[in-house]
């Protein structure tokens, strides 16, 4: 099935499954929660997709890491998302896991690669050792355990020390468990830190799956606008340096101007 409003020509969406095609930006979680104010994929971004003029945003990898405290939910996110399953037993990482989710957003493929590190101390150095180059740093707590989110700045810090400019998430997990008023105080809380992170905050089960695909629907949907705005930017700059070399080439150089005006002296 064609994508309403974007050009048949293209076939990558036979590539990916129909539930990872994204057509529209999808919104943050708390309007108050989040440092990215746009509300859509910015016009430029639509134009050159629609154009297919998307340079090597295709071919490239975003990479994401996904750190926190022990036991807080990350496996369990990931599995939610990548495999739609949810195992009640811990069953703690060792080093780290990793996953590839294979987008199609306004029809132009876009590949996640998932690094789900292990919170446990002892493991922390092989963790460690996956960060660099992160496109997208993912700190996860536990709604229901305060002390999880107060160790989120730390984990941040962390992650980003190798990681190129990342996009940055506080995601909170187990919401099931949760009641409204207790929610209600932790999302005071975490908004709080959300914003001293300068990251997008979330809250999310994996149990029943409330906010999972919305989540990263969401980060990757980002990471995909700000590799597209940096390619075009980049395209630009190439364009602007070829039409330079053109402008020096139809001015002839300037030992030809002093060729000729000594010829001439030398005639007269
Ligand atoms: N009720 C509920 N339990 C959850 C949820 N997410 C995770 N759990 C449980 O929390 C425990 C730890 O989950 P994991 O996903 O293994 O935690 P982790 O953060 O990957 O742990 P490490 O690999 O040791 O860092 C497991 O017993 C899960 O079943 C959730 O959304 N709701």
């Amino acid at each position: 099935m064609p994508v309403e409003g974007i050009p048949r020509r293209l076939s990558f969406t036979k590539s990916v499954p129909s539930d990872r095609i994204i057509t529209h930006f999808p919104q943050a979680y708390h309007a108050d929660g989040t440092p990215h104010q746009s509300i859509g994929f910015s016009q430029q971004v639509r134009d050159a997709c629609s154009q297919n003029k998307t340079g090597t945003v295709g071919l490239k990898i975003c990479k994401a890491v996904l750190v926190g405290d022990v036991a807080v939910g990350k496996s369990c996110l990931v599995n939610r998302f990548c495999h739609h399953t949810f195992d009640r037993d811990y069953k703690a990482t060792i080093g780290v896991d990793f996953e590839v989710e294979k987008f199609n957003i306004l029809n132009v493929p876009f590949n996640l690669q998932l690094w789900d590190t292990a919170g446990q101390e002892r493991f922390k150095c092989i963790a460690a050792s996956y960060y660099r180059g992160a496109d997208i740093v993912l700190v996860a707590f536990d709604l229901t355990d305060i002390d999880s989110l107060g160790h989120c700045l730390q984990w941040q810090i962390d992650a980003c020390k190798s990681a190129r400019d990342p996009l940055v998430f506080l995601v909170g997990t187990k919401k099931d468990l949760m009641v409204e008023s207790t929610y209600a105080q932790v999302e005071e809380e975490a908004l709080r830190v959300a914003k001293e992170m300068n990251a997008e905050f979330w809250a999310t089960s994996s149990k029943n799956g409330e906010c999972v695909k919305e989540f990263f629907f969401r980060i990757v949907s980002l990471s995909f606008e700000k590799a597209m705005k940096g390619e075009l930017n980049t395209m630009n700059d190439k364009q602007k340096s070829i039409g330079n070399e053109l402008i020096k080439i139809d001015e002839p150089p300037e030992d030809i101007y002093e060729k000729k005006k000594f010829k001439t002296k030398c005639c007269a």
